[in-house]
């Protein structure tokens, strides 16, 4: 059995399971957790689209499972939320890895390291672009089954709002949409993002840097429109302090001519999960616009 089932929790007529598998990304067991929303489990055997929710700095997958609010619109509209993790299994110990909140361990920046001593371990980007979709969706006993895996769309967090849209912009056509809250939008020139690829893709590769920089991505986007949303706290402290530069990303795409790209600044609302919680059920809405699911009556 690929997935080991640590917890089944009842959650808006669904059930939410905390998993752990043995990845050959990364080299250790991951945990994740599995929202399965009732139109999954109510015996008709049709599988359900999925939504990939990356994390923030500092998270584990139970932070978005307890405090989203993620679970309240999937359950309406029909779709499974996926919560992995936001770096290689926790007690690694590397050097350098424990010694701030912002690098290294719950803080992978979703990319794959080159740099020693996190290259064989922190390969997020595998992790999650091609080894967690095959895991899932070809998972015949605990939650493959459930899940359609030809229909997935990808949001995050401020780390995981970066990580989703770089893996969108990346990857044309593999997600049906991407949104992100409060997104590191332009890493390459904010401190979090410096320290990050400094620390995993080397302080003198600037040139890779920017492969991994959505602000620098959407300037060379070749899809149709972005399907894209993102929301921003006019309050949030790390936008105050320009760790987020949502404004450059908009410049960028406005200039590249990218049509679909909606950025919105909400009024009074910092960085926390009250914010996330807030839009929780927009952003499954997107999402779930563009995975073509019936809109529900108990939505309005
Ligand atoms: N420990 C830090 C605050 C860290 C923090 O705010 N983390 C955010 C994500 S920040 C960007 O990726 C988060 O989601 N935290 C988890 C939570 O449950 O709020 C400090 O003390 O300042």
């Amino acid at each position: 059995m690929a997935f080991t089932v640590k917890a089944t929790i009842a959650s808006f007529g669904g059930k939410l399971l905390k998993l752990s598998h043995p990845s050959s990304s990364t080299g250790t067991d991951m945990a994740l957790n599995v929202f399965l929303p009732p139109q999954a489990l109510d015996g008709k055997h049709t599988k359900v689209p999925v939504l990939i929710y990356l994390s923030g700095l500092t998270c584990s997958p139970d932070n978005c499972s307890e405090k989203g609010f993620f679970q309240h619109a999937a359950a309406q509209r029909g779709l499974a939320v996926v919560y992995p993790d936001t770096s290689p299994a926790r007690g690694l110990n590397l050097p350098g890895d424990h010694d701030s909140w912002d690098f290294g361990e719950a803080a992978s920046f979703y990319i794959d390291a080159t740099r020693e001593p996190f290259s064989s371990a922190y390969r997020m980007e595998t992790y999650l672009a091609k080894e967690l979709p095959d895991v899932l969706f070809s998972d015949a006993e605990v939650v493959g089954q459930y899940l359609d895996g030809s229909r997935v769309s990808i949001t995050g967090h401020s780390m995981g709002g970066h990580g989703a849209l770089t893996l969108y912009l990346k990857n044309p056509g593999k997600y049906a949409s991407v949104s992100a809250f409060a997104p590191i939008a332009n890493p390459t020139q904010c401190p979090w993002g410096e320290k990050a690829f400094a620390g995993y893709l080397g302080a003198d590769n600037r040139a890779e840097w920017a492969k991994h920089d959505a602000t620098e991505l959407i300037k060379g986007w070749k899809g149709k429109d972005v399907k894209m949303l993102v929301d921003v706290g006019t309050g949030d402290n790390f936008y105050k302090q320009k760790q987020l530069l949502p404004e450059n990303l908009e410049k960028a795409a406005k200039e590249a001519g990218v049509k679909g790209f909606q950025l919105r600044y909400q009024d009074g609302y910092d960085h926390s999960y009250y914010f996330m919680a807030s839009f929780a059920d927009d952003h499954v809405n997107h999402a779930a616009k563009h995975l073509k699911l019936p809109t529900s009556k108990a939505m309005f």
